[in-house]
């Protein structure tokens, strides 16, 4: 088992140019002998108005560690801040409103209501929250993802793809400081699932949006800023501006052996990484803060 949180320096709170940050995360499910170490005493920095990949074999923990940065799993030890706000500890009435009002979630799945058209699907989490839109933000968005002409359709009469854009605007609309992408091209043909990464690209590019995006795709991974690659619970690599190529032959070295375990944290703030591929374990980590 890893590290309790009270034996990790309490770690001070983000810079402006860290959207999320955990230190010491461990997240364990069940206990005794069947216990399951999901998360083992990760360290992580995401920088605000990157796009970041998650990647790691089955199991290693990437949904974990999106679940627990985003408030949506508690931790076992460990400490998570979004933005200035510490999250662990939050009662969970504040943890919801905090999701809801900074946090945009983007899933497989995309949990459209059907008897809703597009533009009520995108603004419902605002109606919920009885937030009024910002209506020149909205209309970026939904110009950005060409929804336009297609505001009025509920979710039957849209393509898999469109549907994965008004999801994509649904997350975007409330200006979250952060969206969380788990396999959001995973039920796309890969046409539709280019255009929603390109779109998730422009969100950053053009948008300032924050986006750290789980996937299995080393294809997908190509369109972040930087991979951060989990194996067994831990951060083991991080791969500044990657491509589809050098993310597969890393991911490939996952099949042959396990790489040893990280010693400092893994960050999206760091300017020192190698450019399209890792140098061997924890390539560009910086140094223990
Ligand atoms: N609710 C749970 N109860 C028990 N074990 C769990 C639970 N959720 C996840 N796990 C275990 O925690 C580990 C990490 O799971 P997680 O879903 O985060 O991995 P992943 O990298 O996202 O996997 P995949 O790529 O297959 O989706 C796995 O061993 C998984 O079996």
């Amino acid at each position: 088992m890893s590290t309790p949180a009270a034996q990790h320096a309490p770690g001070p709170a983000p810079a402006d140019g860290v959207a999320a940050r955990a230190r010491g995360l461990t997240k364990a499910y069940g206990s005794g002998e069947t216990a399951v170490i999901a998360l083992d005493s990760v360290d992580v920095d995401i920088a605000r108005g990157r796009f970041t990949a998650v990647m790691g074999p089955s199991g290693s923990g990437k949904s974990t560690l999106m679940h627990c940065l985003a408030g949506l799993d508690t931790v076992s030890a460990g400490q998570v801040w979004l933005g200035g706000t510490e999250i662990t500890g939050l009662k969970e009435r504040e943890l919801t409103r905090l999701r809801r009002d900074r946090i945009g979630f983007m899933f497989q799945s995309f949990n459209l209501i059907p008897t809703l058209n597009a533009v009520e699907n995108i603004t419902l989490p605002m109606d919920i929250a009885g937030h009024k839109p910002d209506q020149k933000w909205l209309d970026q968005v939904i110009d950005t993802l060409g929804l336009r002409d297609r505001l009025r359709h509920r979710p039957a009469q849209l393509s898999g793809g469109q549907q994965q854009r008004v999801a994509c605007a649904r997350a975007l609309a409330s200006r979250p400081e952060l969206i969380f992408a788990d396999e959001p091209t995973g039920n796309l043909d890969s046409r539709a699932g280019l255009e929603v990464l390109a779109f998730l690209r422009q969100a950053v590019d053009d948008l300032g949006q924050t986006v750290v995006m789980v996937t299995h795709d080393p294809g997908a991974a190509a369109h972040s800023d930087l991979v951060l690659f989990l194996a067994d619970g831990r951060l083991v690599d991080r791969m500044e501006q990657p491509s589809a190529d050098a993310v597969l032959e890393r991911m490939k070295r996952f099949d042959v052996g396990r790489v040893p375990r990280a010693g400092g944290p893994l960050d999206g703030t760091a300017d020192d990484a190698s450019e399209g591929r890792a140098e061997g374990p924890l390539a560009g980590a910086p140094e223990e803060d």
